[in-house]
């Protein structure tokens, strides 16, 4: 970023001074790489350039409703081959979170989830069995005197509840959720991500962070947020992968989460992408709510576009 604010990638000698700058790129998924089922502009050739120029390609998303492996098929499924030790998702975060910050004992402590697969399959993987989720008890219609998970009593091994995005929420997750929150002594609370919103092809839908802060509110309790920009999640990336913060970039379509994850994270530089949440002028923007990109770019596709060209 220069004192005249984010550098617009949108000539050939700056896409090559930003691909010279970096030898890791940590990128975002939904609103960057893809938006739902869609794959955006020029994503696999961009991938490929940076492949083929031996940069470390790392992939960092906030979404909890699918695990790593499952990202790898997402990946597979647009013909781009990611290992899963390349991806970081906030529901892996949130399990090294249970495991090594919170210490459940696998095998006897459980959790509660609110959200999706991507969470149970990443407790799971660690020894630890979790309760609610996608049992479709769940999507029956809520009545207190007949609930499975409540005529019986909430179970005691519980504690800790994991909360993320979740397409299928109803009264029935948020009023059983609740229950094991009041149980402020022995239940922490634990939030995938903040994101109030998320990004499809022609749509904006409420995210992880809305669907949470209702169980907050109704909880008057603060989770613990384990996803970007959580600095926790970048320490565990740069550890795991041996990473030189100072010639990483973050990429991102999110000011608060991805942007700050990489400013805050004291990594090289950040890229902010227009495909997803934010807009040109909130890029530019010198608002005290977020930092500033130091790139920004109509979409992450122009890289290769304009390297290429
Ligand atoms: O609601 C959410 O969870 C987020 O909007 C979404 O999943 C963000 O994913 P990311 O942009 O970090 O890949
Ligand atoms: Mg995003």
């Amino acid at each position: 970023m220069t004192l005249t604010g984010p550098i617009k990638i949108k000539s050939k000698a700056v896409a090559q001074e930003f691909l010279d700058s970096f030898d890791s790129f940590l990128f975002d998924c939904d609103g960057v790489l893809w938006l739902g089922s869609h794959l955006l502009p020029s994503i696999k050739e961009t991938l490929k350039l940076l492949t083929d120029l031996g940069k470390k390609l790392i992939f960092v998303t906030n979404n909890s409703t699918k695990s790593r492996a499952a990202y790898t098929k997402k990946f597979a499924g647009f013909g781009i081959e990611v290992s899963e030790d390349q991806i970081f998702t906030s529901g892996y975060a949130s399990a090294v979170y249970v495991r090594d910050f919170l210490k459940l004992q696998p095998g006897k402590d459980k959790v509660w989830v609110f959200g999706e697969s991507g969470i149970s399959e990443e407790l799971s993987l660690m020894g630890y069995e979790s309760l609610g989720g996608g049992d479709p008890r769940l999507d029956e219609t809520f009545d207190f005197k007949t609930s499975p998970f409540l005529v019986n009593g909430l179970d005691p091994d519980v504690h800790c509840v994991v909360a993320g995005l979740d397409t299928k929420v109803n009264y029935h997750r948020l009023a059983v959720s609740l229950q094991y929150l009041q149980k402020e002594d022995s239940v922490h609370f634990v939030g995938t991500n903040v994101d109030s919103t998320f990004p499809q092809k022609g749509f904006i839908f409420p995210g992880a962070g809305s669907t949470i802060a209702s169980l907050a509110c109704s909880s008057g309790r603060t989770p613990v947020y384990c996803g970007k920009p959580n600095i926790n999640m970048l320490n565990t990336i740069v550890s795991a992968k041996n990473l030189d913060k100072s010639k990483c970039c973050m990429v991102g379509d999110r000011l608060n989460t991805d942007i700050r994850f990489g400013v805050e994270g004291s990594l090289g530089g950040t890229l902010l992408v227009l495909t997803g949440i934010e807009t040109e002028e909130r890029a530019l923007e010198e608002d005290g709510d977020h930092p500033q990109p130091k790139y920004y770019a109509e979409k992450l596709g122009d890289v290769y576009e304009l390297t290429s060209s």
